[in-house]
């Protein structure tokens, strides 16, 4: 690395004096904004204590009626606008403080073709302008010229700006460290790209929250972040390379680059866990964005689902799973249910299930408008060459009209007079001014025969209701009827082509756990599905920019029901194959399903690994498949070290003694990682009764906080803590394909120190690795080879 050591930079003086005027002009600028704010409340609160003073309320006529509803409409946009523009000027004094602390964090120097000086552009968080001097005095790091930070080394370089390719030479490219206004650092990088910045960033010690990256966003990962012509972008990478950050910086560049147009709402983050949602909400606040719409895939499901089911969640599926072992028929059933061949089967039954259609009947107060064999002679004559969403709505297009017909059928009928006698004096006054109005127009009327039809139909309306929501949201269609049907015949008559040989008991296990009312994770995923097919897909139309992390932990159905819902999306997805840690077949980021799926899919990998030490990186990857692709950051750590114990209570002294010295190393963020939740809370309980203080972390734990959690290893997915203890990292835990992937991702969290212990023998995947990249310790933690 060519580089001036901080402290004896001759340019040191200069660069402070710059950034002690931008940051006067910040001040200035803020007090001003502050004023405005202060005068923009004010008529807020003015205005909503007068907000009816300049409405005259006139019901009396339907012009009135209309003359109120626009004079109440026009003072609510007034006071709209007003709140809008106080939360942009919140919006940008939030962003104007976190910069006066640090202005900014590099500087190039770009000469532009033809021209014989260059000049330095200073790049920062978010853009600054001196008004009276009309100039920049930082450029936001997302604007086109500071793309040759990120991409250029000093020499010849270009950048795209709206109007084309701009050439020109970069002279010079320097970062900082800005604190509190004051220049901490300071290093001009040479043929290496800014890895001081970056050692002393990945140094940190970790709070708990993930952090922006902007300071020192790698060319490979400004590539993901500026690529704004892919429509579905695939980002692999090894665990630690920066899928996720380089993820939330693309969402920062493009609410940016397309301001005005795209806001944070129209962008949705399908993330692994609760927890993960906390730990990188905080990522795009720190860049002055509003954070964009978060949600683990399980939620979208049940909200979709609606209270149909109870839907079993994909944390006690993964406990179901541990517990019965990959062997087990239940693994069986959750690797087909999430395979192609799987998606492939359901596409074809619900391809041929016109003539098999179901449908509940339609009834009201016991009466039945129309028995379920009615529903299907109605679906029967709609046209077979319609799709199966089209006719569904052409039936309940019928099943309407039979509504309104029995409305004015029955409304004489005696059922229907007798609730009358329930209805308010109000209605009996309003049915006969009507009827004594029809009266003057038909002589012929029987003028109190109108009154009761009316109050009769009066009565149906609002009987009718919730049968007419129930045909209007489809519930008149039985799909779960359907779906369980399908199992039901498969159990009998298995479909051609690969199943698991117990498919037909996994059927009826499937057909049981439905009648109770139950929907396990792996049916929730198709039975929504094939619900979509049938009924029409709700296509989610504002969300244009969907993002989805952990990608390989996903089934090939998900996968389709995402492409399905978010048509017109462009879609971003972030995955590393080595961390699978579902019960799903693995391969699916590698499958043509993917490029079949996400049309024009551009795939992106990530060699480098910033996470781990050096250490910890050689370590782990030998644990990984293709781990001679993953390359360590140049960062030193501690080895990894290994402790066999004899029992559980041994374990917990090792692992206590442990978190002692990771508390004296003054690390922020320890995690204890487990197997199973079952493992957690006896583990948890132990290192009480030796004193430790820690939290354990269950499924429902929504909020990472510094100090030590003991979690399992799911829970913990796409998290990362200053040091991870992985607890009984055994042979009888750990030994299996798939339990690799659980010990990779495990010890993947950990940035500085990573510790293993195991009750017995360890782990073959620990084993194996090359001696002289972990270090075996005896229970006191002295070495023991
Ligand atoms: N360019 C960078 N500059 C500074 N830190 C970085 C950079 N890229 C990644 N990091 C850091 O590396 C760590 C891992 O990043 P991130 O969580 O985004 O990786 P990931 O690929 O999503 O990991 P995983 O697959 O294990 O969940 C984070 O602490 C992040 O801040």
């Amino acid at each position: 690395m060519e580089g001036q050591p901080s402290a004896r930079h001759p340019d040191w003086e200069t660069e402070q004096a710059y950034a002690h005027r931008v940051v006067a002009a910040m001040r200035a600028k803020l007090a001003e904004l502050e004023g405005v704010l202060r005068g923009v409340r004010g008529e807020i609160v003015e205005f909503r204590r007068h907000f009816w003073d300049d409405v005259t309320i006139n019901l009396s006529t339907l012009d009135d009626l209309v003359e109120t509803h626009f004079a109440i409409r026009q003072q609510a946009e007034v006071l709209g606008e007003r709140e809008r523009r106080h939360q942009q000027a919140a919006k940008t004094k939030r962003t104007l403080e976190r910069q006066i602390s640090s202005p900014f964090f590099a500087r190039i120097d770009f000469q532009y073709e033809g021209e014989s000086e260059a000049e330095p552009i200073y790049i920062g968080i978010a853009s600054f302008r001196d008004e009276r001097e009309q100039e920049f005095l930082v450029h936001d790091w997302r604007a086109p010229i500071s793309s040759v930070y990120y991409d250029a080394l000093p020499g010849p370089a270009s950048f795209k700006a709206p109007a084309g390719m701009v050439r020109g030479e970069l002279k010079l490219k320097r970062q900082f460290v800005i604190r509190g206004g004051t220049i901490l650092a300071m290093f001009d990088a040479g043929l290496t790209i800014g890895d001081e910045l970056l050692m002393y960033a990945l140094s940190r010690r970790s709070d708990a929250q993930m952090h922006n990256i902007v300071a020192t966003i790698q060319r490979q990962q400004n590539v993901v972040i500026r690529d704004d012509e892919s429509p579905s972008l695939l980002v692999t990478g090894a665990a630690g390379s920066g899928k996720t950050s380089a993820a939330l910086q693309r969402a920062a560049y493009l609410l940016y680059k397309h301001r005005g147009d795209l806001d944070a709402r129209q962008m949705l983050f399908f993330s692994p866990n609760p927890l993960f949602m906390s730990y990188i909400s905080n990522v795009l606040p720190e860049l002055g964005e509003d954070n964009i719409e978060q949600a683990t895939f399980y939620d979208y499901l049940c909200a979709r689902l609606q209270n149909e089911f109870v839907v079993e969640d994909p944390f006690d599926q993964m406990e179901r799973l541990l517990e019965a072992g990959e062997d087990s028929r239940m693994a069986r059933a959750v690797r087909h249910k999430a395979s192609k061949a799987f998606a492939d089967e359901l596409d074809r039954y619900v391809a041929g299930l016109a003539p098999q259609m179901r449908f509940h009947p339609i009834l009201v107060e016991g009466r039945v408008i129309a028995t379920a064999t009615d529903v299907k002679a109605a679906f029967d004559r709609t046209d077979s060459g319609l799709r199966l969403p089209l006719r569904v709505d052409l039936v309940k297009e019928e099943l309407l009209h039979r509504l309104r017909q029995f409305e004015r059928d029955e409304a004489l009928s005696d059922w229907v007079q007798k609730a009358v006698d329930g209805l308010p004096d109000e209605a009996y006054r309003r049915a006969e001014r009507t009827a004594a109005k029809r009266k003057r127009e038909q002589p012929e009327l029987d003028e109190q025969e109108e009154a009761r039809r009316l109050l009769g139909r009066e009565v149906l309306r609002r009987t009718l209701r919730p049968v007419r929501r129930f045909v209007e949201t489809l519930r008149f269609v039985d799909t779960a009827g359907m779906y369980r049907a399908w199992f039901e015949q498969a159990a009998s008559n298995p479909p051609e082509g690969f199943q698991p040989e117990d498919w037909a008991q996994i059927c009826r296990q499937t057909v049981r756990e439905m009648d109770e009312g139950t929907l396990w994770y792996e049916d929730a995923t198709p039975y929504l599905y094939m619900k979509e097919q049938i009924l029409g897909r709700a296509v989610s139309a504002p969300i244009r920019h969907v993002l989805v992390d952990e990608v390989q932990d996903y089934s090939v159905l998900q996968l389709r029901l995402i492409r399905s819902l978010f048509l017109y999306s462009r879609i971003t997805m972030l995955g590393d194959p080595e961390q699978l840690v579902s019960p799903h077949r693995p391969g699916i980021l590698e499958e043509d399903e993917m490029a079949r799926l996400f049309p024009g899919l551009v795939r992106v990998a990530f060699g480098q690994s910033y996470r781990s030490t050096k250490q910890i990186v050689l370590f782990t990857r030998g644990m990984a498949h293709k781990g001679a692709e993953i390359q360590p950051f140049d960062r030193d750590g501690a080895l990894p070290q290994l402790a066999e114990v004899s029992g559980e209570a041994e374990q917990a002294g090792v692992i206590a003694l442990w978190l002692g010295e990771f508390a004296d190393a003054g690390y922020q963020t320890t995690a204890v990682l487990t197997k199973t939740q079952a493992e957690a809370g006896r583990l948890t309980r132990a290192l009480e009764r030796c004193g430790v203080k820690l939290r354990r972390l269950d499924k429902r734990a929504v909020s990472l906080e510094p100090g030590v959690v003991v979690a399992p290893v799911y829970l913990a997915k796409g998290v990362e803590f200053d040091g991870v203890i992985v607890a009984n990292a055994s042979r009888d835990q750990y030994r299996t394909a798939f339990d690799r992937q659980m010990l990779y991702t495990a010890c993947t969290r950990a940035m500085h120190e990573l510790r293993m212990v195991s009750v017995g023998e360890a782990s073959p995947w620990i084993l194996s690795q090359p001696a002289d990249t972990y270090e075996r310790v005896n229970a006191a933690g002295v070495n023991a080879t």
